[in-house]
């Protein structure tokens, strides 16, 4: 066979249905994109009136109209922009893909800016019809002599094109909906489809059902309303920074995210180079009833494209609220693309750094604010870390960390006490009441414990454990007595032994637990008891109990439970004293005295507690008698 080259061809009957079925996921995005046609077509006129093409008289007065018929079942998109000649209509509307926005740009581009104008593909005009049988245009060029056109199109690939009627300038749409499109005949939901894409549009978009019944006052007479614009056509984020007022982002919050709760703080992006991005993002407060995610809504041009988009927006972000218009990315997003997008990361990469420098320059500049802020901005930064480790890297030395005092600390001003040991330990609770007795104990020996109750910071210490190798964070009820000895009793170890090894005999039989360790100590604490666990094996058994609770299947871990019996309290003296005894006394007292270490380091189980208090008042019944 020789060899051939030739371009492919299209056959327009199937391409169509593809085109018309599967080019949005969305059917409502119809609305986005012919709304957004007349808001390009102003753009344009106002181009060329700038560019000195035509005079313009001073007029102002641009919009998009939404007309709603819901007797002839039509919706008509009605635009004052530059309208279209004949041979217009016959390049940009019936070559399917041409798209005369490039067009323009081409044509214009030696003359002025480029950016604003929102048409790219030349397919949004036949996202018409996904919910349209028949679509007419009626449009008049701004040139001077020109003709109006008509054109009807039944949704195959015929169309007619005529002379028309259009007396003034501009183009009107008029779509005949058919089954597929009913919803979009009900005002409200025209309403808030127009109100999620349009809301920042460059010209005001008004919404009207031709047949509504005008209002009257009481004497019939009919009230004469301004019409209102459906949309916010200067949105705060395009304005410059300095020109912003905290009233201002307040507000723009309020109206954006209907969150009547204020914003903590907010950073306003704003850069032109080497990519186009305007926004704002919002810290929310944090509420632990309203736990819904945040809301970062994208734009293109002022058009919206999606919320969320975890390519362009680091996912941990995603807890923030916020609106980001970057006119550089494609307004078809499709999220495989992106993923893989160069452009989409190092718009990611850019807010990221964005936040971490506002975190810094908080935390620097008004630090006892960021301590305020923590508890609503904790949990997202420990989040972003887990998932970031750019972010990490950026933030690492703004950590900080409650300690039971309510202070706040950063894990270097933790360390510092230690600065000249190898090992570094940071004590931390999960549990302030349950586990006051073991922090008390710490803080009466001058160490200070962390307040870490956060679900997430388990992993968030394994992180920190493993960016900070010579650091090791331990429960406060983990091996801690090493710290609580009393270093100026002098031991005799021979006899300790025998001593401890009957007693760890004694409080096996009593709690049933044939791995539990007993340990003699000279404590400073006050106590006669306590059960000590070692922090890794705690971590293990916390890891499976989440593994299972996930339906994986039964790996138990044996606890190792150590009770620490401090030799120098009177009832451990005692019951040394008479370990070997079947008095009445040694079955109450060893119980009593276990049951009291287990309380203060976890709830007791039902049975358990019913035997504590019986016994509790059999001891002060005896008192008494
Ligand atoms: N309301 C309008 N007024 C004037 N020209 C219009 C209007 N609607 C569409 N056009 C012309 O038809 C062309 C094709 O429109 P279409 O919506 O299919 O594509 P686009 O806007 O160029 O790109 P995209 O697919 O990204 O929306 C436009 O570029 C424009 O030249």
């Amino acid at each position: 066979m020789s060899k051939e080259v030739g371009s492919l061809s299209i056959h327009s009957e199937n391409i169509f249905p593809i085109i018309k079925k599967w080019l949005y996921s969305d059917h409502d995005i119809f609305i986005r994109e012919l709304i957004s046609n007349g808001c390009d077509a102003i753009t344009k006129l106002k181009r060329l009136e700038g560019m000195g093409e035509i005079d313009l008289k001073g007029e102002k007065n641009f919009y998009v109209k939404v007309l709603l018929d819901k007797e002839k079942k039509t919706l008509t998109f009605l635009d004052n922009g530059l309208g279209m000649t004949q041979e217009e209509v016959k390049k940009y509307i019936n070559q399917i893909a041409f798209s005369g926005a490039e067009d323009f740009i081409k044509k214009y581009k030696d003359k002025g800016e480029q950016d604003q104008i929102i048409g790219h593909f030349g397919l949004g005009f036949y996202s018409a019809f996904m919910v349209a049988d028949v679509v007419e245009i009626n449009t008049l060029s701004y040139q001077e002599g020109a003709v109006p056109v008509h054109w009807r199109c039944e949704g195959g690939t015929e169309f007619e094109m005529e002379e028309g009627t259009k007396s003034s300038r501009g183009t009107e749409i008029v779509l005949h909906i058919g089954e597929e499109g009913e919803e979009f005949l009900e005002e409200y939901t025209l309403r808030s489809v127009i109100e999620k894409y349009c809301s920042f549009m460059p010209y005001p978009i008004y919404l009207e059902d031709v047949h509504k019944e005008p209002e009257k006052d009481k004497d019939g007479n009919i009230i004469i309303k301004e019409p209102e614009a459906l949309n916010n056509i200067q949105p705060l984020y395009l304005k410059r920074p300095n020109e912003c007022t905290d009233e201002e982002y307040k507000e723009f919050y309020r109206e954006t995210f209907k969150d009547f709760k204020e914003p903590l703080f907010w950073i306003h992006l704003n850069m032109d180079y080497p990519f186009n991005l305007k926004g704002i993002l919002y810290f929310p407060r944090f509420s632990p009833v309203d736990m819904t995610e945040g809301q970062i809504k994208l734009y293109n041009s002022q058009v919206f494209v999606a919320d969320n988009i975890k390519e362009v927006i680091p996912e941990f972000l995603l807890l923030l609220k916020g609106v980001i218009d970057c006119p550089d990315l494609p307004l078809n997003v499709s999220r495989s693309f992106l993923q893989n997008d160069g452009f989409a990361k190092k718009v990611s990469n850019y807010i990221t750094k964005k936040v971490a420098d506002k975190l810094n320059a908080l935390y620097k500049n008004e630090r006892e604010n960021y301590e305020k802020y923590w508890e609503d901005i904790g949990h997202f930064i420990k989040y972003g870390i887990l998932k970031d480790d750019k972010f990490y890297e950026r933030i690492k030395d703004i950590l900080i960390f409650k300690t039971t005092d309510s202070k706040y600390v950063t894990l270097e001003e933790y360390l510092e006490r230690q600065k000249d040991q190898e090992e570094k330990n940071v004590f931390y609770t999960t549990d302030q009441t349950q586990q006051s007795q073991y922090i008390q104990m710490l803080k009466d020996n001058g160490i200070e414990s962390l307040v870490l109750t956060h679900p997430m910071d388990a992993a968030f210490i394994s992180f920190l454990e493993m960016k900070n190798n010579h650091v090791h964070f331990k429960r406060v009820d983990s091996d801690i007595a090493d710290l609580l000895k009393d270093k100026e009793v002098q031991e005799n170890k021979e006899e300790d032994r025998k001593i401890r090894e009957s007693l760890e005999k004694l409080f096996k039989k009593i709690s049933g637990k044939k791995d539990l360790k007993v340990q003699l100590e000279n404590l400073k604490a006050k106590i006669p008891a306590m059960v000590v666990l070692s922090e890794d094996n705690r971590r293990m058994q916390e890891l499976m109990e989440r593994y299972q609770a996930s339906g994986m299947e039964n790996m138990s871990i044996p606890s190792e439970e150590t009770l620490v019996l401090n030799k120098k309290h009177s009832l451990v003296q005692y019951m040394i004293a008479h370990v070997e005894e079947e008095s009445e006394l040694m079955n109450l007292l060893p119980k009593q005295i276990y049951d009291l270490a287990m309380l203060s380091h976890k709830q007791l189980s039902p049975e358990e507690m019913t035997e504590f208090i019986q016994r509790s008042n059999e001891i002060l019944e005896k008192m008494v008698s």
